[in-house]
C-alpha cells in the first residue's frame, strides 16, 4: 500500500515517521506558502534523509497522479479536502480524514460526493481504536440507563483550535441519539498544557455514578488508527467512519473461528 499524507503540525510529523517506519509512507504535502516546501522530509522530523521531498498541495492533480498514492491522510485542516476532493477522487486517491472542526454542510457534500460511489473516504474525528470501543460502551449505557444524568468531558492541549473536539461532539451525539428522551448531552472542554487526549463519560444518577475513559498518551495512537482506517478504505468507495472497521474486523473473526473449527473437525475424523 502507498499512503500519502497532509499535514505536518504536531500529529502530522508523528504519522509521518510511523508511517515512513512502516515503509508505506510515499508522498507528503503541505501548504504552497510552508517552510516545509521542497525540504526532505528527514529535516522535518529531524532524523536521517528519507528521499521524500516534502510538495505543495497545488496543482494536487497531477501530482497525485505522479505518486499514485492508494490512499491520503489528512491531519491538516477542514480547507484541504473542501478544495481537493474533485482532485483525489479523479486520480483514485481514497481518503482517511482525521481531521476536526467541520461544518455539518460540509460534512454531508462530502459524504454525498463519496456516496455517489467518486471516493472512498473514511472522516474520524475520533482515530483511536480505543475511543471508538469507548463510544460502543457509551450506547449501550446510554440504552440502559436513560434517566441517569450524562456529560461528556474532553482534556486537551491548550494549541487546540476547536472546543469541545469532535471526539466529544460524536459521543454526546451518539448518546443522544440511545436516550429516550433523546435530550442533547452537554460536552465540556479543558485546553491546558501539553494533553494529547483525554475523553471521559459521567453517568451520574441520585445514589451512583459510571465513568467510561479514554486517555491517549502518546500521538502514535493516532497514527495506529489512521494507518488501520487507510488499510480499510483502500478499494473502496463510498462514506465510512471508524466504527465500520469493527464489523469487518468481527466477520474476519468468525471466518477465523470456523476455520479452525474446521480443521479440528477433520482431524478428528482423521483419528477416528
Ligand atoms: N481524529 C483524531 O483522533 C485526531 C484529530 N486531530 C485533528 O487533526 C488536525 C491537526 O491537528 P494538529 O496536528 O494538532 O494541528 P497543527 O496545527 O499542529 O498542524 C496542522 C498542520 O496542517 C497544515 N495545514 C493546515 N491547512 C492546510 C492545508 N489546507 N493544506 C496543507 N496543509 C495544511 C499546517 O501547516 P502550517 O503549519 O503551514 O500552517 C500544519 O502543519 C486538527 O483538526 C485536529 O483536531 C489531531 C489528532 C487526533
Ligand atoms: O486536536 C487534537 O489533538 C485531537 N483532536 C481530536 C478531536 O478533536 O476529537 C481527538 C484527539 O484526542 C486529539
Amino acid at each position: 500500500m502507498k499512503i500519502a499524507l497532509v499535514g505536518l503540525g504536531r500529529t502530522g510529523k508523528i504519522v509521518a515517521e510511523y508511517l515512513w517506519q512502516k515503509k508505506v509512507l510515499n508522498m507528503v504535502l503541505c501548504r504552497p506558502e510552508s517552510s516545509k516546501a521542497h525540504k526532505d522530509l528527514g529535516e522535518i522530523l529531524n532524523c536521517k534523509d528519507t528521499g521524500i521531498l516534502v510538495e505543495t498541495s497545488d496543482h494536487l492533480e497531477r501530482k497525485l497522479f505522479q505518486n499514485q498514492p492508494d490512499v491520503l491522510i489528512d491531519f491538516s485542516s477542514s480547507n484541504f479536502l473542501k478544495d481537493n476532493i474533485h482532485a483525489l477522487a479523479k486520480s483514485g486517491t481514497n481518503v482517511v480524514t482525521a481531521v476536526t472542526g467541520y461544518e455539518p454542510a460540509e460534512v454531508e457534500k462530502i459524504r454525498n460526493f463519496a456516496e455517489k460511489g467518486n471516493i472512498g473516504v473514511i472522516m474520524a474525528p475520533n482515530i483511536t481504536y480505543g475511543v471508538n470501543v469507548l463510544m460502543l460502551m457509551a450506547e449501550i449505557v446510554a440504552e440502559l440507563m436513560s434517566d441517569y444524568d450524562f456529560e461528556v468531558l474532553e482534556e486537551h492541549h491548550k494549541h487546540k483550535q476547536d472546543r469541545p473536539s469532535g471526539t466529544a461532539k460524536k459521543i454526546a451525539d451518539k448518546i443522544r441519539v440511545k436516550l429516550m428522551n433523546n435530550q442533547e448531552v452537554p460536552a465540556q472542554a479543558v485546553r491546558a498544557g501539553g494533553i494529547i487526549g483525554k475523553h471521559k463519560v459521567l453517568v451520574c444518577g441520585e445514589f451512583d455514578k459510571i465513568e467510561i475513559s479514554h486517555e491517549s498518551f502518546s500521538r502514535v495512537a493516532f497514527a495506529q488508527g489512521a494507518y488501520k482506517a487507510a488499510q480499510f478504505i483502500t478499494g473502496k468507495t463510498g462514506f465510512y467512519e471508524m466504527t465500520d472497521i469493527f464489523e469487518q474486523e468481527r466477520q474476519e473473526r468468525q471466518k477465523q473461528v470456523s476455520a479452525s473449527y474446521d480443521e479440528k473437525h477433520a482431524e478428528e475424523l482423521d483419528l477416528a
